[in-house]
């Protein structure tokens, strides 16, 4: 069976032939460490992280990188907002902290290696010169210190998003001054008195540092090669960023990507999800309403392609969805203990229709149709004390859940910490419970002073309709 992927360059659906048999080269672009990362970053990683485990589950051996912008205009703006404009370095990795936490609670795995911009500037001035001496890129007359792709030097710019040149809008990158063509972009940027010393790197052009678009080209070739198999991002990102890789990339004689994805965006009220508009849900927000589980099957369950209209009601749709495998899974687990088929369906892998909605431009929605019909069928076959099929089937449920990351039985959503914290909670619902009784008793000084007590060992509670509840005091 073969991998088809909807190509953004050729607008058409392309059965997947990799570069080297049995290996699949990704790369991602990855977040601009500015701020915190809202649910549309994540929705981005997750889309690649389930493609990556697709390429995995069906055989190949996949080397996924995922870069970190960790130089831009927005975090040397961001830092100096702050106050620490020349040390825009830590907050830079402040926040790239911020988005490996985030990846991690919802289960997105570590890419194989996630480079920062800043340590392949060498690599980025050495395609600047190679389309220097090309005659594709040009340093400014001005003396600004900038360098430029030369647009008009490159008969096929505009291919990926088949624009012609002249109906496209100029860069707005850099001081148009010094540009042969207002659509020239900027390959590097001089270094202006006013910016932070720590943010110039020397080059042949006086030091600056490198544009964005740049950036992914020369972090894409070192880590997969001048020519690679896949090329990721979001759709926002196909112009200009995608667009200029392209063309920085081919005119400086590498292959680059074979096949460009896009993932569709998280909109709300139908605008992008975008840290500047102020209209972010932040990953932190979410999991405090529903489990990082749901979270998970709310952002990934859709097509990746498709725009994801967020609101909040969707998380207890995902939070019933998940509940229901982790019923039926618990339920199976409970019902076989003991018997002849408690081992049962170990070997058992997902049907033949949900390998190819998968293979079908990773149709997560048909995969997850087939996924709840098998668990359907696994409780219609223990309702009929059908022990056979029901293991058979379990281990169906079990291979699919795995392949989305979304198994509730995985030990990364057990919210239970350990042995120690297993001890505390027992011992602080004793206390709970012993203040309950104080206070039905009317000893309002010994409920009084349980919870003194607890506040003095660190511990707040808090009483709600749902009952009492308590937590770490921050
Ligand atoms: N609302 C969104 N929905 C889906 N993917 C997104 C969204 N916003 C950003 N992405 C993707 O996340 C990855 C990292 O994005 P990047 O840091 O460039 O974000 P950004 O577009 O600058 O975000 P913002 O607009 O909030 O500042 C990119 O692949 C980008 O396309
Ligand atoms: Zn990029």
């Amino acid at each position: 069976m073969t991998v088809r992927l909807h190509d953004s360059k050729a607008q058409a659906l392309r059965d997947f032939v990799p570069l080297e048999e049995g290996h699949v080269g990704m790369y991602v672009c990855g977040p601009t460490v500015q701020s915190s990362p809202h649910i549309g970053h994540l929705r981005s990683a997750l889309v690649y992280d389930i493609m990556r485990r697709w390429f995995v589950a069906s055989g190949y051996a996949v080397t996924f990188v995922r870069n970190v912008t960790d130089i831009d205009d927005k975090i040397l703006n961001a830092a100096a907002e702050e106050g620490i404009g020349e040390q825009w370095w830590s907050l830079a990795y402040r926040v790239e902290l911020e988005f490996t936490a985030a990846y991690n609670a919802l289960g997105i795995l570590p890419p194989t290696y996630e480079p920062r911009a800043t340590a392949s500037v060498t690599q980025m001035q050495r395609i600047i010169q190679r389309l220097i001496d090309r005659g594709h890129a040009y340093p400014a007359p001005d003396g600004s210190g900038d360098v430029y792709f030369d647009t008009g030097s490159w008969p096929t710019y505009g291919e990926l998003t088949r624009q012609a040149r002249e109906n496209m809008e100029a860069a707005a990158d850099s001081d148009p001054r010094g540009k042969r063509d207002p659509r020239d972009f900027a390959l590097w940027k001089g270094h202006k008195p006013t910016e932070p010393r720590s943010a110039g790197w020397e080059s042949p052009w006086g030091p600056g540092r490198p544009g964005w678009h740049i950036e992914c080209s020369a972090m894409a070739a070192r880590y997969l090669g001048a020519e690679f198999d896949i090329h990721g991002g979001g759709l926002d990102l196909r112009f200009p960023h995608h667009e200029n890789e392209l063309a920085q990339s081919t005119a400086a004689g590498d292959g680059f990507a074979r096949y460009w994805v896009h993932n569709g965006l998280v909109n709300v009220g139908g605008q992008k999800m975008s840290k500047s508009l102020g209209n972010s849900v932040y990953a932190h927000e979410l999991t405090a309403l529903a489990s990082p589980l749901a979270v998970r099957y709310l952002l990934g369950q859709a097509h990746y392609r498709s725009t994801l209209d967020y609101s909040a009601d969707s998380l207890a749709e995902s939070e019933a969805a998940v509940d229901r495998i982790r019923t039926f899974l618990t339920r199976v687990e409970r019902r076989l203990a003991g018997t002849r088929y408690a081992e049962g369906g170990a070997d058992a892998t997902w049907p033949d229709q949900f390998a190819e909605a998968m293979d079908d431009d990773l149709g997560v929605p048909q995969a997850l149709a087939v996924l709840h019909e098998t668990v359907r069928a696994g409780n219609q076959a223990l309702d009929g004390e059908d022990l056979a099929t029901a293991a058979d089937l379990r281990g169906q449920v079990l291979a699919m859940v795995r392949v989305l990351g979304i198994d509730p039985t995985d030990r990364l959503w057990a919210t239970d910490a350990g042995p120690a914290a297993t001890a505390l909670d027992t011992l602080v619902a004793r206390l709970i419970e012993d203040r309950r009784a104080a206070r039905a008793s009317k000893d309002w000084a010994a409920a009084d002073r349980i919870r003194a007590e607890l506040a003095d060992a660190g511990i707040t509670i808090e009483d709600s309709q749902t009952g009492t509840h308590w937590s770490l005091t921050s």
